[in-house]
């Protein structure tokens, strides 16, 4: 278990430093809750949602949930009003009692996700996650499509380059329209009330969320692997928790 000593002073959250600075982003799958066999099957622990309504309070409201996730997962999963970026930036809701808002991005052809679909039905396990403007393709539980979907997919890209981008994420491929990403939802957050001004921490443990951290550098502020700092989203868990409460 990593020591908390070995956060970079000064500490920026809450308990650890001067809550008022500091403008807090978190990914979701892999940093907040462990990576489970399938997207639905991902195991929130029950006090999660209201440690992160708590820690949200304490900073104001400067407190964002960044996910590849669409809103409606980061909903299910995380019941509370706090502000969340879903698909990647394509859906953001900083406002928690407001409409999300959707920049006008491209929508991946129909026929790509058909295919895609044909290719997983040849692969038991696989499974095509629907996203607002695009989909994944888990090979988590089915190795072999991994790079026959790569395939397939990255051939589909090639065509409308400008439009799209073929995503390489945790056992899995995602069809993703270009002009959205973890660092356009931190840039957009951190134009707003309560989160501008601040010092932004992003935390993430993917490569979508170097983009993300690259943005909260960008603040002033900074960008912390949890590989790095934390080793596991229990741990954490663990240290938001100390921070919510002070400790
Ligand atoms: O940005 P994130 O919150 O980290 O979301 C990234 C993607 O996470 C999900 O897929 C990953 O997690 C699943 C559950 O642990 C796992 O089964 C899968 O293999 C991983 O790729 C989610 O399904 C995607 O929509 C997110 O983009």
């Amino acid at each position: 278990m990593p020591d908390l000593l070995t956060l970079p002073p000064p500490p920026l959250v809450p308990g650890l430093g001067p809550i008022a600075a500091a403008a807090l982003f978190l990914d979701f799958d892999g940093t907040l809750v462990e990576i489970a066999p399938r997207p639905d099957a991902v195991v929130v622990p029950p006090y999660l949602p209201g440690l992160l309504h708590r820690l949200a309070d304490g900073l104001g409201g400067a407190l964002s949930v960044v996910s590849g996730r669409p809103l409606t997962d980061l909903d299910h999963f995380l019941p509370v009003p706090i502000a969340k970026a879903g698909d990647h930036g394509a859906s953001l809701r900083p406002d928690p009692l407001a409409p999300p808002i959707l920049p006008s991005l491209p929508t991946v052809p129909p026929a790509w996700r058909d295919a895609a679909l044909a290719l997983v039905a040849h692969h038991p396990g696989g499974l095509v996650e629907d996203k607002t403007h695009g989909f994944v393709v888990h090979y988590r539980q089915a190795p072999a499509l991994g790079p026959e979907a790569h395939a397939l997919l990255a051939g589909f890209v090639a065509t409308d380059p400008a439009a799209f981008t073929l995503l390489e994420a945790r056992m899995a491929w995602e069809v993703r329209p270009r002009g959205a990403s973890k660092a356009t939802a931190v840039r957009a957050l951190m134009e707003r009330a309560p989160f501008a001004g601040r010092v932004p921490v992003f935390i993430g443990d993917d490569v979508t969320d170097e983009e993300g951290m690259e943005a909260a550098r960008g603040f002033g502020g900074q960008g912390w692997r949890l590989d790095d700092m934390f080793g596991t989203p229990e741990v954490l868990r663990d240290w938001l928790a100390d921070a919510a409460a002070g400790r």
